[in-house]
C-alpha cells in the first residue's frame, strides 16, 4: 500500500514527500520533471518520470503499488504565464486532473488531497480571508484551480471521491535540515529572488508597484513555511481516512508582510546588501492576501510550527547559501 504524490519532485511536493516518509508512510512519486528535480526526492522513494496525461503509465504505477490515496501537486502555477497561455494551463491543470481521476476510479482509489491556492479568491472583499469568501479569480491559473475544486465537488457526488482542497497562501522557506529547498526555473517568487540578489546572482530586486493601498504601498502577503504546508497534507489525509468527509481549508499564518518588509527581513538575516528597484505593478496582483486558517486549526488540529518570517527566511537562506545553483550543479541561468 502506498500514497501517490503527483508533482512530488517540485518545491512543496518534495518537502511533503520527506515529511510523509518521516511519519512512516509509504509514498510513490509521479512527476514529469518539467519543473521539479529528481534529486529533491530521496533515492529510497519509488519515482516515475511520467505525465498526468499518460494514463498508461499512471495505470502501471497504480497497479504496481496498490495506491490507496493521492496527494496531487502536479500543475503549472505561474500567474503571468497563465494570462498569456490559458490553454496550456487548462490542459495541464484541469485536463491533467481529469486524466488522474479517471485512473483513480479505475483502481477504486477515492481519496485525494490537492493543491489549491489563495488565487481562487481574486481581490478579497475582507481580510483575513475565510474559506466561504467569494471566489473570483483574476487570472487563468486561479480559474483552473477553482475549476479543479468544482470538478472534485461533482466527482464526490457522482463517484464518491472524497477530497481535501488546501488553499495555500505564499509557500516559503525550506526543510530546516537544509537538504532540499526551492529551485524553480525561471524563479518568480519573491523570497528566492531576494536571496539570489543577496548572493550576488542578480543585480537587484524589482519591487512590483509601490502605490497599493497598504502601509508602505507594496503588496502584502501571508508567507507560510513549506514544512507547515507539508504537515497540513498529512493531517488532511488522516482526516479523510477517518471521516471520509470532503473539505476546503486555507493555509496561512494569518499575518501579512509587505514586499518591503520581506526585503528588510532578508537583509537582516543575510547581513548582505540587497539593491532594489521600483517598477510598475505586476498584472493580476491583489494588494493584500492574508488567510484565516482557523478552520484548519479547528478541524485538522493544524498549528504552524514555523510561523515567524525570520525563521522562514533563515531556512530559505540556509538552502540558498549551501546550494547556490539549486539542484543543478553548474547551473548558470536563473
Ligand atoms: N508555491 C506556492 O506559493 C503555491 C501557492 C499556492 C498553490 N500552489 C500550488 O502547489 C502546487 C505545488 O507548487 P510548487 O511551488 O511546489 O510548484 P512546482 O512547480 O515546484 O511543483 C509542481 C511539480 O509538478 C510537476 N508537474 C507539473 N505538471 C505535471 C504533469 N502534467 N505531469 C506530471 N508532473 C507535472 C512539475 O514538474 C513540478 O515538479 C502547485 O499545484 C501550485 O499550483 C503553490
Ligand atoms: O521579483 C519580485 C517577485 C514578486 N514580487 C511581489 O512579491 C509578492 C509575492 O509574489 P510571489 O510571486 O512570490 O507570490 P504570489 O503572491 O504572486 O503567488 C503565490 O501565491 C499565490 C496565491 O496567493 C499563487 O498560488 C502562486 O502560485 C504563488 O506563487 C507579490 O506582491 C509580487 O508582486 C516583487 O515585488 N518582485
Amino acid at each position: 500500500m502506498a500514497i501517490l504524490i503527483t508533482g512530488g519532485a517540485g518545491y512543496i511536493g518534495s518537502h511533503t514527500v520527506r515529511h510523509f516518509q518521516q511519519q512512516g508512510e509509504s509514498v510513490v512519486v509521479y512527476d514529469h520533471l518539467g519543473q521539479g528535480h529528481k534529486d529533491a526526492v530521496s533515492t529510497d522513494v519509488p519515482f516515475y518520470a511520467g505525465d498526468l496525461h499518460d494514463q498508461a503509465m499512471l495505470r502501471s504505477v497504480f497497479g504496481a503499488h496498490d495506491i490507496t490515496a493521492v496527494i496531487h501537486f502536479a500543475a503549472h502555477s505561474l500567474v503571468g504565464e497563465s494570462v498569456t497561455g490559458p490553454l496550456r494551463y487548462y490542459e495541464n491543470n484541469l485536463a491533467g486532473t481529469m486524466k488522474l481521476l479517471e485512473v483513480m476510479l479505475e483502481f477504486d482509489v477515492k481519496q485525494i488531497v490537492f493543491s489549491s491556492t489563495a488565487a481562487v479568491y481574486g481581490e478579497p472583499q475582507r481580510i483575513p480571508i475565510k474559506e466561504d469568501s467569494p471566489t473570483n479569480p483574476t487570472n487563468p491559473y486561479g480559474e483552473t484551480k477553482l475549476a479543479m475544486e468544482r470538478l472534485l465537488h461533482w466527482s464526490e457526488q457522482a463517484y464518491g471521491i472524497h477530497y481535501v482542497a488546501l488553499r495555500y497562501f505564499n509557500a516559503a522557506g525550506a526543510d530546516p535540515d537544509g537538504e532540499i529547498g526551492e529551485d524553480h526555473t525561471p524563479e518568480s517568487h519573491l523570497i528566492p529572488i531576494v536571496l539570489q540578489t543577496a548572493l550576488g546572482q542578480r543585480s537587484h530586486v524589482a519591487i512590483f508597484g509601490d502605490d497599493y493601498d497598504t502601509q508602505d504601498g507594496t503588496c502584502v502577503r501571508d508567507y507560510i513555511h513549506v514544512m507547515d504546508l507539508a504537515h497540513a497534507h498529512y493531517l488532511a489525509l488522516k482526516k479523510l481516512e477517518t471521516t471520509a468527509k470532503s473539505a476546503v481549508y486555507n493555509l496561512g499564518n494569518g499575518t501579512g508582510f509587505s514586499v518591503k518588509e520581506v526585503i528588510d527581513m532578508c537583509k537582516q538575516v543575510t547581513e548582505r546588501t540587497i539593491q532594489v528597484e521600483q517598477t510598475a505593478r505586476r498584472a493580476g496582483d491583489p494588494a493584500v492576501l492574508i488567510a484565516s486558517s482557523a478552520k484548519a486549526t479547528e478541524e485538522l488540529g493544524w498549528i504552524p510550527q514555523y510561523p515567524d518570517l525570520k525563521t522562514i527566511v533563515q531556512h530559505a537562506w540556509q538552502w540558498h547559501v549551501h546550494h547556490p545553483t539549486g539542484y543543478q550543479k553548474g547551473k548558470d541561468t536563473l
